[in-house]
Parts: structure tokens; sequence; C-alpha cells
């Protein structure tokens, strides 16, 4: 599975959640920064120059028109002047907006990368509580919410503040008295914006947390299908959808309400009344003071800016809702970046033998809830060790502390004489192959299924397979290893499916192999397939294997017996067999009787 270290962002600082969202942003388009400040400075000189058509304007009325001065190349030279500038400052928006969208773009990839390797590489103690439809909307809603943060908002938003600052600037120059009057447009759509962000912000968040439920409860309803038929809990369910459906759509008509009663109406409504103070201060000097031929060049300036200053000023507010929602989507993509990731030890151990030395283990996923207790094991290279106890004895725990799933916290697990935390994570995991109990497959190839991206060669490809006793049904696909399972291996038997599992830990050679209770979906006749696959892996690498089914590892070397998450009995079987009143001996004879597995 690719991985891509590079794509890692660095850390993020502490601060309020918009300030690391907002560093998350600034991070992830760190290396496009040359474009944006490029494309910054050229969004200026186009706001400049779309500044400059009023001006020209002006000196038309003022220098020719109201004095009567008909100076034809002049005129044309004026109205020419303003036709060049209006063309050239919208071709540069046009090409700085799109130089600014790609770098918004390649930020978001960069984001969208970084997210899915993080989570990746995050232990596994986070996904006993994660929940997967959340996550995946995490990776995918979100970077796409962020990416309309870039796209849309920021740069749509930061021309408008160029756009701004540049015609205030301009009507200083002109009249500061009448640009004063104009500047208060801006405190007083940021009021109404103000206003409005307290009205639709609550409503904003709560839609995004509704709809992360939506996809949580699909992603769960699809997953656990077969339950849900069989238990007959399809109506509770379409109800309880329909439930939080119905509040979603109750949050999102609050939100549209705030924007269509407030927002738009407001705005155009100052805009008129901006106009008629502007017209009226005016009009005041006339009758104070006599209309002069300069003063209406002015006015005809300020009654293009004004026009042009609330455009900006609706495109900030507009965009407001679109940047609130970006940001709770960037704050919980930096919240699930900065989840610790599982540690990598820098040291650089090495399986060479596959010993697995255990002392004094114990372990528990809560405090005061021991699930291993005391365990002490050595396994000798080569030996077939395997694992039987009642449900919740702690055999699959044992198993993942084996997997570097959970850190080991008290006692010892060590590998070849090394602590299991010391030993280089890829060298560990190519010489630690598992069997789940559930044999995941993707909707690939067999071959893609064996190799799982590791490169591998169609020679070791076909000798795991042939090792796991695959080989001979792979070959009877009509595509033999080319053949392109469905989604979940769904073309397979269940037993078919364990078998290339199998054969996938074997690919990568491995020096131990676990397997969790991976005979325990499979037939009769495939079971002594895998029991003589095992038969044929043993000596040559050290096994683990926990068992429902106790005939596959009745050849084991030696039986562990956990009760309680303590070792209770251990030895070869017949050994056990022969204790009056032993746990195995009472399971065998329970199994043999047919009355139950062993769980
Ligand atoms: N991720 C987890 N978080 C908290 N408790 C857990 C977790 N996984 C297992 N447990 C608890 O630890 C105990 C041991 O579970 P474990 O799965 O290791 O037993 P097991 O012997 O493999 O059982 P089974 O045969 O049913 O798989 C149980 O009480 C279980 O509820």
């Amino acid at each position: 599975m690719p991985t891509d270290s590079s794509a890692n962002l660095p850390q993020a600082p502490a601060g309020t959640p918009v300030q690391r969202a907002a560093s998350l942003l600034w991070r992830a388009a760190q290396p496009d920064r040359r474009h944006i400040w490029v494309g910054l400075f050229w969004l200026a000189i186009a706001a400049g120059l779309d500044a400059l058509g009023p001006v020209l304007g002006k000196a038309f009325i003022d220098r020719y028109l109201l004095p009567r001065n008909p100076d034809v190349a002049a005129m044309l030279g004026l109205l020419g002047g303003a036709l060049v500038a209006g063309s050239v400052a919208s071709l540069l928006r046009y090409f700085q907006l799109t130089r600014l969208a790609g770098a918004a773009m390649r930020s978001v990839q960069r984001i969208r990368e970084s997210v899915y390797g993080h989570v990746l590489r995050l232990p596994m103690a986070f996904f006993d509580t994660a929940i997967t439809g959340q996550l995946v909307s995490r990776v995918t809603n979100d970077t796409e919410a962020v990416k309309q943060l870039y796209v849309q908002v920021l740069f749509v938003m930061l021309d408008a503040v160029i756009m701004l600052t540049t015609l205030l600037v301009t009507m200083t120059f002109l009249d500061w008295r009448l640009m004063l009057i104009v500047a208060t447009l801006v405190p007083a759509v940021f009021g109404i914006v103000f206003l409005y962000q307290r009205m639709s912000g609550p409503a904003v968040t709560r839609t995004r947390e509704l709809r992360s439920h939506l996809n949580a409860q699909t992603a769960e309803s699809i997953a656990g299908m077969a339950v849900l038929q069989a238990t007959g809990a399809t109506a509770t369910y379409s109800q309880r959808y329909a439930d939080i459906n119905e509040a979603h759509l109750a949050s999102r008509q609050s939100e549209l309400r705030a924007n269509a009663w407030l927002l738009r109406p407001a705005l155009d409504l100052l805009n008129v009344a901006m106009l008629a103070v502007v017209i009226g201060v005016f009009g005041l000097r006339e009758t104070s003071g006599g209309l002069s031929a300069i003063e209406v060049g002015v006015l005809y300036a300020f009654v293009s800016y004004i026009g042009r200053v609330v455009e900006p000023l609706i495109q900030l507010t507009m965009q407001f809702s679109q940047l609130q929602q970006a940001v709770v989507s960037a704050a919980r993509v930096n919240t699930l970046l900065e989840e610790a990731e599982a540690p990598r030890p820098a040291a650089r151990g090495q399986v060479t033998e596959g010993r697995v030395s255990i002392s004094h283990l114990n372990f528990a996923y809560q405090s005061g809830v021991p699930v291993l207790k005391d365990v002490s094991l050595d396994v000798k290279p080569g030996e077939f060790i395997g694992v039987v106890g009642p449900t919740g004895s702690g055999k699959s725990s044992l198993l993942s502390l084996l997997l570097r799933f959970y850190p080991v916290t008290d006692g010892s697990l060590c590998i070849d004489g090394q602590p299991i935390a010391d030993l280089d994570e890829a060298a560990f995991r190519t010489s630690v192959g598992l069997v789940p109990q559930d044999p995941f497959l993707l909707a690939a190839s067999v071959r893609e299924n064996i190799a799982m991206g590791r490169v591998l060669t169609d020679e070791e490809v076909r000798r795991a397979a042939t090792s796991a006793g695959a080989h001979e049904f792979i070959e009877r696909l009509e595509h033999g290893y080319e053949t392109v399972l469905g989604e979940g291996g769904a073309r397979l038997a269940v037993g078919e499916k364990q078998l290339v599992a199998i054969a996938r830990a074997l690919a990568g050679q491995p020096r131990i192999l676990l397997l969790d209770e991976a005979t325990s979906h499979i037939d009769t006749a495939t079971e002594q397939v895998v029991q003589r696959a095992l038969a044929a892996l043993h000596g040559q690498l050290t096994i683990i294997s926990i068992a429902h089914r106790l005939s596959t590892i009745r050849d084991a070397d030696r039986i562990l017996v956990l009760s309680h998450g303590q070792i209770a009995e251990i030895g070869p079987h017949d050994a056990l067999m022969a204790r009056e009143g032993g746990i195995y001996r009472r399971l065998v004879e329970l199994q043999q009787l047919g009355t139950t597995d062993v769980a």
C-alpha cells in the first residue's frame, strides 16, 4: 500500500481550531507559495487598472464634456485608454485566478494524500473507537470542502480585498470626504456578516455533523447488511436514517433562511442607501457653493466606484458561509492529522530466525481490566504453537501484541532476542505474516490479492499459492491468477478466500506466521488442505495458530490453553489429552461429541 511520506505536512502548531485550520492551509500551500505571491501581485495590478477606468471617465467629463471642449483625439484617447485598462484587467484576472486555482488544487491534493497516508499509519487502538463512515467522510468530503475554501473562497476573497483597498485609495485621492462616507460601507457590511454568522453558525456546524452521521450510518448498514436483514432491523434503521435526514433538512433550512432574509437583501439595500447618501451630500454642496464642472466628474467616478465597492463586499460576505463550512472541515482534518501515529522505532533490528520469547506479559485495553496476565512463553524457531481457549480468554489480544498493533507496556515480548518495539518496521512486517479471521480480499486480481503491492515475481506468487494449497483452484479460475475477484472476493467460496489469505501471508516469505482462527469458516475438505499446508510448512517457519477446530492444531508441537488471560495448560496434544480433568481434554471431548466448536 503506497504511503508517500513525502506527502507529509509539517507538524501543526498549537492554537484555536480556526488558527490550526488556517495553518493547515498555509502549510499545504507552501510548495506553491511563489505562484501565490506572483498571482497576488498581478491581481493588485488588475485592481489598479480597474480603478483607472472611472478616473479616465472623470477626466473625460471634466475636461471635455462639460466645458464643451471637443478635442476628438484626446477624447478618443481617454475612451480607448479606459477600454484597454478594463480589458487588460480582465485578462490579468483570468490568468491569475487560474494560476491560483491550480495552486489551490495541488495544495488540496497534498492534504488528501497526507490525510490518507496518516490514517494508514495510525495505531490499531485508534480504529477500536473510530467510525468508518466518519473517517471516510474526513478523507473525502472534508478535503473537498477545503478545496472550496482555497479555490472559491480564499482567492475570490483575496481578489475582493485587493480590489476594495485599491478603490478606497483611489477615492481618497479624488475626494477624501466622500471616500469616508463610502468607507462606512465596510463596517456596515461586516456588521451584517457578524449577525449572519451568529444566526447561521450553529446551523452550519450542525448540518455538517448530521451529514457525517448520515454517511456513517450508510457505511455501517452496508457493512452489516446480512445482520440487519436477518434480524429484521431494516425498518428501525430506515426510521433512524429518516430522523437524521429530517434533522439535516431542518438545519439546512435554517442556514438558508439566514442567508435569504439577511444577507443579500440587506446588502442590496445598503448599496441603494449609499448611492442616495453620496448624491445627497453632493446636492448639499451644490446648494451651499454652486456646482462646478470638476465636482460632476467626481460624482460620476464615485457612483461608478460604489457599485464596484459593494460587489467585492458582497462577494466577501456571500462566500462567508462556505468559509465557515470549510474552516470547520479544515479544523476536523487537522484534528485527524494531529492524532498520534503508531510509533515507528528508529531501531533497525531484524528478524533472523523467528524465535519468540514472552516473559511476564500483562496487557489491558483499559486500565484495571487485565486481558493477559503474567504470560510467559518461549517459542523456538520453526516451532508450531496452537492456541486455544474460550471466548474472551485473550487469544486475539496475544496475536495483536505479536503484530505490534498495541505497545507492550508490562513484561517483555522479544523476537530473536530483541524487544518487539526495537525491530525495523519494514523488516518486521515482511518477517511476520498474518492470516486474519476475515481474509479481507480486494476487488482486484488473485495475483494482486496475494502480492498486496509488494514487488513479487509470478514465480514467487505461484510458490506462495502452492504452499498454501491454493494453486489448484486458482488455476481452475477462467483467467487463473489474473482473474478479478469481486468486492471482498465475493466470487470465491469462504474456504478459498482463506487459502488466498494464507498464500498472501506466505508470499512475503515470513519467519513467523500468525493465524487467527483461519480455519473457523472452512469445510472439512478445505480444512484438510489447510492442515496439509501447515504440515508442509511445519519446521520451516514459526507458526502460532489460534484455532476453533482443534483438529487443525492437533499436530502442533505445543498447544497453549488460555483461560481468563492466563496460560492454563501447555504441551503437545497427547500430553494434554493425558491430563485427567484438563481443559484441553474436555474441549476435545466436547468437540468430538459435536456439541460445540471451541470458542
Ligand atoms: N479493542 C479492544 N478494546 C477493548 N477491549 C477489548 C478489545 N479487544 C478485545 N477486548 C476485550 O479483551 C478480552 C479478550 O479478548 P480477545 O479478543 O483477545 O479474546 P479471544 O480469546 O480472542 O476471544 P474470541 O475467541 O472470541 O476471539 C475480551 O474481554 C474483550 O472484550
